[in-house]
């Protein structure tokens, strides 16, 4: 990644940061758990309540599932076309997942940052320790417990989306999975979805205000203060 693009201020609408003058730079956001935990569900959530939130639509070759669309919930492509993406370093991180490859692409992620987004990641454990590497730890990483093993199977069965072997796959991968929780910045239990988002979403506006800078803040408390 371009290092300008991950450190510089975004100038916000009046060139001097956002609405109370602060500066800030984009937050990268990473949420990750075992397959079927929920970090689907609450990064729409996300989403949807914070329009400056982008995501990032990551590329695989796993096949598509019913009701996803190519796209917008990933780019499908085929095991040579991810090849040749890899050779022309156009990933950012790449990782073997369940018998398949996914790689975020570099791009999009340098677009996001340059219009003054914060950038979401659906990724697994591997992708977030290379993205702490490459943004220099200037990364928050959230992992997502289901409440149980029993409610993470039937979470997965519920969805009904994968076959009974991807299913039994993906529960032997969670306890893997699961063991890189000490390697995240803050930790979540998705029992309920709305007080999951919740807390999710209150470290997200926590982050963004530790990034500020305060470059307009001596301005704007004189204005509150007239
Ligand atoms: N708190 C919750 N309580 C009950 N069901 C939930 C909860 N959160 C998510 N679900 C459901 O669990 C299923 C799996 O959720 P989701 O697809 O968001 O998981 P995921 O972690 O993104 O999985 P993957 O890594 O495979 O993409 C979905 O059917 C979703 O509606
Ligand atoms: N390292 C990366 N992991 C990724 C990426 N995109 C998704 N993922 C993770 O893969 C699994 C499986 O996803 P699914 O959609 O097949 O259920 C899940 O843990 C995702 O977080 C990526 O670009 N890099």
């Amino acid at each position: 990644m371009d290092p300008a693009a991950q450190t510089d201020s975004h100038p916000g609408p009046d060139g001097h940061g956002d609405a109370h003058g602060f500066r800030r730079r984009g937050v990268l956001f990473v949420l990750s758990s075992p397959s079927g935990a929920g970090k689907s569900t609450i990064a729409r959530k996300l989403l949807a309540a914070e329009p400056e939130l982008g995501m990032s639509v990551s590329v695989t070759t796993r096949p598509i599932r019913p009701g996803e669309v190519d796209g917008k919930d990933y780019h499908f492509v085929d095991l040579e076309e991810f090849r040749r993406m890899v050779a022309e370093d156009e990933f950012l991180e790449w990782a073997h997942v369940f018998g398949h490859r996914y790689g975020t692409p570099r791009a999009q992620i340098e677009t996001m940052l340059a219009a003054g987004k914060d950038v979401l990641f659906d990724i697994d454990w591997q992708g977030a320790q290379q993205l702490f590497q490459i943004a220099g730890g200037d990364v928050v990483r959230v992992f997502i417990f289901p409440p149980s093993m029993d409610e993470l199977r039937r979470r997965l069965s519920g969805r009904a989306t994968d076959s009974a072997e991807v299913i039994e796959a993906r529960m032997a991968r969670a306890a893997n999975e699961v063991s890189h929780w000490d390697g995240y910045d803050y930790v979540l239990v998705n029992d309920d979805v709305e007080s999951c988002f919740e807390g999710v979403r209150t470290i997200l506006c926590a982050e963004r205000l530790k990034r500020s800078r305060q470059t307009g803040l001596i301005g704007f408390i004189r204005r509150l203060t007239r």
